[in-house]
């Protein structure tokens, strides 16, 4: 069953000079699927994700999430929708600085009038899960960024949404610290099944997934799939990137030695 399915996906922005930036893009992301989406800057990644967490609006086609389409709700019922069918991760964490890691990732909960024996139950599993009990009561300043993604994948997991959005995760964070994201994001997908869509510039996180969606000029350009070898995905990867153009710098993609 798909989760997500995007028909004939276009978005014009408007302007002294409209711009497409999305043309036409078909997308289906089966439920447990762990895809990625890559392509050089302004190449329209953004834009798509922006159209299926729902954020903006199609300029045409159609988004389904799990056979709903977002678009067509009013502005109640989008919230809600929003709420408890999708979970995001950002790169600059969106973390509440008020509020403790605790309290951050109730928050969610909150919203669904759970009582709060229920809500502590089930913050308490899942920053067992994520090896974040050790700091339930400080603030978000007082964290690292790695541990501050790890509150975030929590906050974005906690309501058991269909979909995990995440764009640029890593992006904030050092090599060691993207490689436990991915290793947790990787985990959830494989012991949960949960459906994850991640835009991503770095090719050693995009290789954490099972498939990669590269686009370019916002038109759809190529995908591969991991299979069983992780590295020669990786290697792959590297390859459609080179062939898509842009720099190192847009896309970090070193070789790993
Ligand atoms: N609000 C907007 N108004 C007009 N043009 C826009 C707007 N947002 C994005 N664009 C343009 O649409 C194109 C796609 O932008 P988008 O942000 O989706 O690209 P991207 O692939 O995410 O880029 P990057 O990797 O640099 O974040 C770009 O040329 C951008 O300048």
């Amino acid at each position: 069953m798909a989760i997500l399915e995007i028909k004939d996906l276009s978005k014009v922005y408007q302007g002294p000079v409209p711009y497409e930036a999305l043309k036409k893009i078909d997308l289906k992301v089966e439920a447990g699927e762990f895809v990625s989406i890559m392509g050089p800057s302004g190449s329209g990644k953004t834009t798509l994700l922006n159209m299926v967490a729902t954020l903006d609006k199609p300029t045409a086609g159609v988004v389904l999430i799990n056979g709903h389409n977002p678009h067509e709700l009013s502005k109640n019922d989008l919230a809600e929708f929003r709420r408890k069918e999708l979970g995001f991760v950002f790169q600059n964490f969106n973390l509440l600085p008020t509020l403790t890691v605790e309290e951050n990732i109730m928050l969610p909960l909150t919203l669904d009038d759970e009582s709060v024996m229920l809500m502590k139950e089930k913050t308490q599993d899942i920053m067992e899960e994520l090896g974040i009990l050790p700091i339930r009561d400080k603030r978000t300043y007082e964290i690292s960024g790695g541990e501050s993604q790890r509150v975030a994948i929590a906050r974005a997991l906690i309501h058991r949404p269909s979909l995990i959005l995440a764009d640029e995760p890593t992006g904030n964070l050092d090599s060691r610290s993207a490689g436990n994201v991915m290793h947790l994001l990787e985990k959830f997908n494989d012991e949960r099944q949960v459906t994850t869509l991640m835009v991503t510039h770095d090719a050693v996180s995009a290789s954490y997934s099972q498939r990669v969606v590269f686009i370019k000029d916002g038109n759809f350009f190529n995908e591969i799939y991991c299979g069983d070898d992780r590295e020669r995905f990786y290697q792959k990867i590297l390859d459609v990137l080179a062939h898509l153009g842009g720099t190192n710098h847009e896309f970090q993609a070193t070789r790993r030695t």
